[in-house]
């Protein structure tokens, strides 16, 4: 498979012909050749966003015809959904079922913007003046960056590139450097489909070269960015060059709190589900589990009884439950975590160790790995880890709970579990996150916004608020009666 970049209508390679290989993480055998772009690709695609944008020809187009291309988007990723499923878990590792349900996501992502695209009308507002009108319109940005990670990397996309169309923008966007598949099979579908030339361009390559000239270029009005919380800093700054508009989403360390009151069998399965799903590499997983101190010992033998039989293996094959971390440095700086947690005098009650099954040894793969007698100074409670480990802590009272919960920089998700209704809605209400879920963990969906509190990031995507990311507002003012004011006599 070879990979390129679309910039202003046409399939271009890298201007210096470099390429990247691409690897499957379960085997690393090589999946695709992909353009490796730099900053003069980069710079390419920016300057045919401008004069898309400058021309006007889509921020023009009627709000309903800009919502019936991105509708026609979500069709054909419905109808390609089994070939992009399976792109994604050769590019990610994750299971094939992971990778369907996301691209049932991802087409519905694209049908709600899409209807969303012509529900704004304006707004009159009641003037003070006399003979005057006033209204309020939402117009597009501009130029919009996109800059996507590799754990859910074509529903990261989704989550940017429909509001920003059907908002009326232009745009480049550029995938995480290690899985790139299903970003280029999505411009293939733009291709088809016909947008106005420059409208849509997909540059690849790495973060310093194609994506740093993303953030920082004067002719870029907004950046939209998912990934990293180091990475969203130099974003932050590079944006400062022009004072554009920015998106982060960025990372977390998500409490998961048990009470004893909660439904056991419901909480275990949920709380194994939080941290362990797609071996834990999702920015909103539950890898600080607080257990209410009665519970503690049955909880935990609990959960390491059914995380001990997680089944490792090939994302395509039935039965597998997990696949393996993304790249040989990601394995590595997991397993620096364990390392410390360790040496912090955690305690390892299980795995800790990559899986000694021959058949995964080509593969990242890692243990699901428990560490009990955590404390809230620790690293590995404070820091993200983005793997398959969990630390667990307990908590005497609600407002320990919701103390421990909130110490932390993060704020993008967390959840409770009670049966206990009244006391779990005022758990959620002290919660300092942007989701907080009551009795399940894990679900989002294209209706209701996503993103985070304090370093988590800012700026919403999904939801009503997620198309007006994309927009900037105006005040019209018209007097209806012009005479001249006078003031200077
Ligand atoms: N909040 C959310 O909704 C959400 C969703 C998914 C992932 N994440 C977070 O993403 C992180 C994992 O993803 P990652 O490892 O790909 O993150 P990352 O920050 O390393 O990279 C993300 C993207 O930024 C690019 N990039 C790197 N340096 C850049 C620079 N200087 N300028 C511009 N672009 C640059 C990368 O090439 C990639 O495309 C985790 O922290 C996870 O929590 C957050
Ligand atoms: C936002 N989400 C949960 C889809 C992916 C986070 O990594």
């Amino acid at each position: 498979m070879q990979l390129s970049m679309y910039i202003n209508g046409a399939w271009v390679e890298a201007s210096n012909h470099a390429t990247r290989t691409i690897i499957n993480p379960f085997d690393q055998s090589q999946v695709a050749t992909a353009a490796e772009g730099s900053k003069m690709d980069s710079d390419k695609a920016i300057a045919a966003a401008r004069k898309a944008f400058d021309d006007g020809e889509w921020a023009n187009t009627p709000a309903n015809e800009r919502g019936e291309k991105v509708r026609l988007i979500g069709e054909k990723v419905k109808e390609h959904a089994e070939e992009l499923a399976r792109l994604e878990t050769l590019d990610t590792g994750k299971t094939i079922e992971e990778s369907r349900a996301d691209m049932a996501d991802i087409a519905n992502v694209f049908f709600y913007f899409a209807g969303l695209a012509d529900k704004d009308g304006g707004e009159l507002i009641p003037s003070p003046i006399p003979n005057s009108i006033s209204k309020v319109v939402r117009e597009p940005i501009g130029v919009c960056s996109l800059i996507t990670p590799w754990n859910y990397p074509l529903l990261q996309a989704a989550w940017k590139l429909a509001p920003a169309l059907a908002a009326g923008n232009t745009l480049v966007i550029k995938p995480s450097e290690i899985t790139p598949l299903t970003t280029v099979k999505i411009f293939e579908f733009f291709d088809e489909i016909g947008f106005p030339k420059g409208v849509v361009n997909l540059v690849l390559g790495n973060g310093k070269d194609v994506g740093a000239p993303l953030a920082e270029s004067t002719d870029v009005d907004l950046v939209s960015f998912t990934g990293g919380i180091e990475t969203g800093k130099t974003i932050m700054q590079a944006a400062s060059s022009n004072v554009k508009k920015i998106a982060l989403e960025l990372g977390g360390k998500n409490p998961n709190i048990i009470f004893a009151d909660s439904d056991f069998d419901t909480a275990v399965d949920q709380a194994l589900n939080a941290v362990f799903f797609h071996a834990g590499q999702v920015c909103s997983a539950g890898s600080r589990l607080l257990v209410e101190a009665s519970l503690h010992d049955k909880f935990v033998t609990a959960l390491v009884e059914r995380a001990k039989n997680i089944k490792l293996g090939n994302g395509f094959d039935e039965g597998t439950q997990s696949g393996p971390l993304i790249s040989a440095e990601h394995r590595a700086k997991v397993e620096s975590y364990i390392a410390i947690g360790k040496q912090e005098g955690a305690t390892v009650v299980l795995g800790g160790k990559r899986p000694d099954d021959p058949a995964l040894q080509d593969g990242f793969f890692l243990e699901p790995t428990i560490f009990t007698g955590c404390t809230n100074d620790m690293r590995i409670v404070q820091e993200e880890i983005f793997g398959p480990v969990l630390t667990i802590e307990t908590f005497e009272t609600t407002e320990e709970a919701i103390v421990k919960a909130n110490d932390t920089i993060y704020g993008l998700a967390g959840a409770v579990f009670s049966t206990n209704i009244e006391k779990a809605e005022f758990v959620a209400s002290r919660l300092r996150m942007g989701t907080v879920w009551i009795n399940d963990f894990h679900p989002y969906f294209a209706q209701a916004p996503w993103g985070g509190y304090k370093q988590s990031g800012f700026g919403r995507e999904l939801g009503k608020i997620g198309l007006e990311e994309y927009t900037e507002v105006k005040h019209i003012f018209r007097n209806t009666n012009p005479q001249p004011v006078g003031w200077f006599g």
